[in-house]
């Protein structure tokens, strides 16, 4: 077992923090690399943005100080192959004996992962070598892999694929197709140890051999082409999902010849782990990034606990799912976590920090030698082979046509992925059906929150106009109150001084009285002394005894009452007066905390009435809408789809309708033309060949008669040229057997050749005399029908129908076009030498005005009747 290397790598201040004015919060053991002493403190607790999250157990914290430890520490000093060497080589050399390796990148967008793993950027040339300095872990591992397989002359094949993950939905970056991707989990049954061996595979995912360098770097290029970026508030190439380039190498094992070890390296770079308002990042797309990321965050805490380690979550997201083994499995993993030094970016710094600490828990078992997988020769071999067939027959039948051919496998393959793909469609229509349904009942709950939230404001309007009309009241009401209360100590101040006064007259009453009372006394006494000696003396001092008691009782008295009176005013203003003004003011107190509850209440309706509405807006303008826009315009597309089709076949089947309608009424037309045409031309033709006939009649007799002189003269020329052949074939033969009979000595007579030459001559010359007889009587014929209604038109052959020709040749031209059309429709051989006009002359109406095309008709028709003839 062994922990997952965990590595942080700290770049330099970017121009964005430079400019901010952002300090460095990040204190490293070493600028440049740390091995010994990997330490790495964030400086501030708090931060421009808030307070920083709490340090786990396995941190020092002081005050103003968080320290961590991990495996590796870079700084900004440290280059690309610095850690290419101490992260990546090692688990290249462990790659190469057969151990799947994994190496990951993690952090907060803009903070190098991209950089750290692919290290491309527009101006550096990856594929031309040295490797330029900018290089990252991918191309890197790439050289060094092919130098160390040509170094050890091994037998090897090595396979890549580029996978993308983007909001839970994967994509193959080396393919064109568009072909859905699908994670499944394979059995590896072929392990050598005969236990099955399970491992998560990408249906339908390219995996292309490569032979070089250069043919990986090339795949490598294309595939980085096509990842989603954006330019965010952080990084102007942020990518936004995350790729996994993944090398496959099958090494012939040196103890069997005919088993291939397989392993596979896992160069992965995550999505940025950004937080959404900071980053820019769409919130749904950020949604989707974090929602893999906490799933690998949930993944590694469960790892980490002991509790949680009976269901680890892989299944939660695609990338967890994928990335299983080399979370907790048979994989040697490392994960480099990149972090930015400046203080805008300390939370996610600490946040990347905490998280990278906690996978630095997370124990994998890698597996090499004979307990990885393992594949025989023939397997290899044979899957390599099928896929070379396949190819091959695709090739074959796309050579043989023109196009694009399949072979009858590929095809039904074809159409068996078209088939699950219109499943698919009508699954997708079905989900936009659900969601669509899902939509209305939003779109319903929308309008009744609405209302509800109308109601609410209705409420919270009359309950404010309610305040609005209690406050006067209430101020009212306190006015009334410190008026009362101003009425009452004014009346207790005047109930007080009443009371004082009347115990100041009570008082002064008792000395006016005690004084009266003793002057009284005094004035009896002297009576008594003045009357002491009368007998009546005893009864006055009864009467003085007695009106002394009736005088105390009534005195005492006096004073009990003014006691009372006193108390009871005392009870009356300390008592009723007071508990009535206390009630007074409880009641004041009360109505001024229920008038504050309320307000507070109010105020407390009104904020939540403002988030729910902000929430309610930003779902509707971020997400609702967005889907509502996304399947209103599916559904358009799909409705015009729909109508352009529908509107295709009508006008297809309009079309056709009135091409037929339009070729039906030509047909028609032409049909009545050509039958009035040919109405017409019979009429012609009927009179022509009256005329004709009655032309004929007058020539024939002439011609009749001329032939039977020629005949006659034809006669007597070849009665003579039979006798003169007769003649020189017995002079010939005479000749000949003189030649031969002769004696050699006697030579033949040579005398008669000047006779008989003469004769030929004046044979020929005969003969030439008739065939100027003939011409002139033939002259003698044309002048004759050039002078009747018709002329003797050449009848020309059928090349030489075209009018221009007609009209541009000359008379002697006509005159041998026909001759030589008469020679064609003669039974007589043609001889070019000696033509012999036609006997049947061809006709043609001396009316110009009629058309070419009346003229080829007339022409056939007298040529067919010239034929009959
Ligand atoms: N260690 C470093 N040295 C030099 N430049 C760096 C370093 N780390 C990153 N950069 C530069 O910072 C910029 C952003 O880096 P990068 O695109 O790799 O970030 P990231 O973490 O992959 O971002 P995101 O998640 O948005 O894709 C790039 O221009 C890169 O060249």
């Amino acid at each position: 077992m062994s922990n997952i290397q965990v590595v942080v790598r700290c770049r330099g201040r970017n121009q964005q923090e430079i400019a901010a004015k952002s300090p460095i919060v990040l204190d490293l053991t070493d600028d440049t690399f740390s091995i010994t002493e990997p330490y790495i403190s964030i400086n501030q607790l708090s931060s421009a943005n808030g307070i920083l999250g709490r340090p786990s157990s396995s941190q020092d914290t002081t005050a103003n100080k968080k320290t961590y430890k991990f495996d590796q520490v870079y700084g900004s000093q440290a280059d690309q192959g610095l850690l290419y060497s101490h992260v990546a080589l090692p688990l290249l050399s462990e790659f190469l004996e057969g151990v799947n390796v994994t190496i990951l990148a993690y952090g907060q967008t803009g903070t190098g992962k991209t950089y750290t793993m692919c290290g491309f950027n527009s101006n550096n040339k990856m594929d031309e070598l040295p490797l330029p300095e900018v290089a990252g872990i991918i191309p890197r591992t790439l050289f060094e892999l092919f130098e160390k397989l040509e170094y050890m002359g091994a037998d090897y094949m090595v396979k890549v694929s580029y996978l993308e993950i983007y909001n839970e939905e994967l994509t193959d970056l080396l393919s064109n197709h568009n072909r859905k991707l699908r994670v499944h989990e394979k059995v590896n049954s072929t392990s050598k140890t005969g236990a099955a061996q399970k491992s998560v595979g990408i249906q339908n995912l390219s995996e292309l051999c490569i032979n070089n360098y250069a043919e990986g770097i090339k795949l490598l290029k294309t595939g980085f082409n096509r990842k989603k970026t954006t330019a965010t508030n952080m990084n102007e190439t942020s990518s936004r999902s995350h790729t996994i380039f993944c090398i496959q190498l099958y090494r012939k094992q040196e103890n069997d010849e005919s088993m291939y070890k397989v392993s596979k390296m896992n160069l992965v770079d995550l999505a940025g782990s950004e937080n959404i308002s900071r980053s820019g990042s769409i919130a749904k797309e950020a949604g989707g990034i974090n929602q893999s990321l906490l799933a690998l965050g949930r993944v590694i805490n469960a790892l980490n606990d002991p509790k949680l380690s009976q269901h680890i979550p892989y299944r939660e997201s695609k990338l967890t799912h994928i990335l299983q083994d080399s979370l907790g499995g048979c994989t040697k993993t490392a994960l480099i976590a990149t972090v930015s030094p400046a203080q805008i970016n300390a939370m996610e710094t600490c946040s990347t920090l905490d998280y990278a600490s906690k996978a630095k828990n997370v124990k994998n078992t890698p597996q090499s030698g004979h307990d990885s997988e393992v594949v025989l020769k023939k397997i290899l071999v044979k899957n390599l082979t099928n896929e070379i067939s396949q190819l091959n027959s695709d090739l074959m039948a796309t050579r043989h046509k023109n196009g694009i051919y399949l072979d009858q496998k590929s095809y039904k393959k074809l159409l068996l992925e078209n088939e699950s793909l219109k499943t698919q469609l009508r699954e997708g229509s079905m989900k936009i059906e659900s969601l669509s349904k899902k939509c209305d009942a939003l779109e319903q709950s929308n309008i009744e929150s609405k209302d509800e939230l109308s109601s609410v404001k209705s409420e919270n309007e009359v309950l404010s106009k309610k305040v609005g009309s209690l406050e006067p009241r209430l101020q009212d009401a306190n006015s009334k109150l410190s008026k009362r209360e101003t009425t009452i100590t004014f009346l207790t101040e005047k109930l007080q001084s009443v009371l004082e006064k009347s115990s100041t007259s009570a008082t002064m009453l008792t000395t006016l009285l005690s004084i009266h009372l003793n002057a009284s006394m005094d004035l009896l006494r002297d009576t008594m002394s003045i009357q002491s000696s009368s007998s009546s003396v005893g009864e006055i001092n009864d009467f003085q005894k007695q009106f002394e008691n009736d005088l105390q009782n009534f005195k005492l008295n006096l004073l009990s009452k003014i006691q009372s009176y006193q108390e009871n005013v005392q009870d009356k203003v300390n008592g009723e007066l007071r508990t009535t003004f206390e009630s007074l003011r409880e009641n004041i107190h009360h109505l001024h905390s229920l008038y504050q509850k309320s307000h507070v209440r109010i105020q407390e309706a009104m904020a939540d009435l403002k988030v729910a509405n902000e929430k309610l807006s930003g779902y509707l303008k971020e997400e609702y809408l967005t889907d509502v826009e996304k399947s209103i315009s599916d559904k358009h597309k799909e409705i015009l789809q729909k109508d352009f089709l529908s509107l295709y076949e009508n006008m297809k089947s309009i079309l056709h309708k009135e091409i037929e309608r339009s070729i039906h009424k030509a047909v028609k037309g032409t049909t009545a033309a050509t039958h009035n045409e040919i109405a017409k031309e019979r009429e012609h033709v009927i009179t022509f060949e009256s005329n004709w006939k009655d032309q004929v009649n007058d020539i024939v007799p002439g011609i009749e008669k001329e032939l039977e002189e020629n005949k006659h003269v034809f006669e007597t020329s070849n009665r003579k040229l039979q006798e003169l052949y007769s003649k020189g074939s017995h002079s010939v033969e005479s000749i000949s057997k003189h030649k031969f009979h002769l004696p050699l000595d006697k030579l033949p007579d040579t005398a008669a050749l000047p006779n008989i030459s003469k004769k030929i001559e004046s044979f020929d010359g005969l003969m030439s005399q008739k065939l100027q007889e003939i011409g002139s009587n033939l002259e003698h014929i044309q002048k004759f029908d050039a002078k009747s209604a018709f002329e003797i038109s050449p009848l020309k052959s059928t090349n030489d129908l075209s009018p221009q020709k007609e009209c541009g040749n000359s008379d002697q031209q006509a005159v041998s076009s026909i001759r030589r059309r008469a020679f064609s429709l003669s039974p007589v051989k043609y001889n070019s030498r000696t033509p012999t006009p036609s006997k049947i002359p061809t006709m043609k109406r001396s009316n110009t005005n009629i058309s070419n095309e009346d003229e080829t008709k007339r022409r056939k028709v007298l040529s067919s009747i010239n034929n009959v003839i």
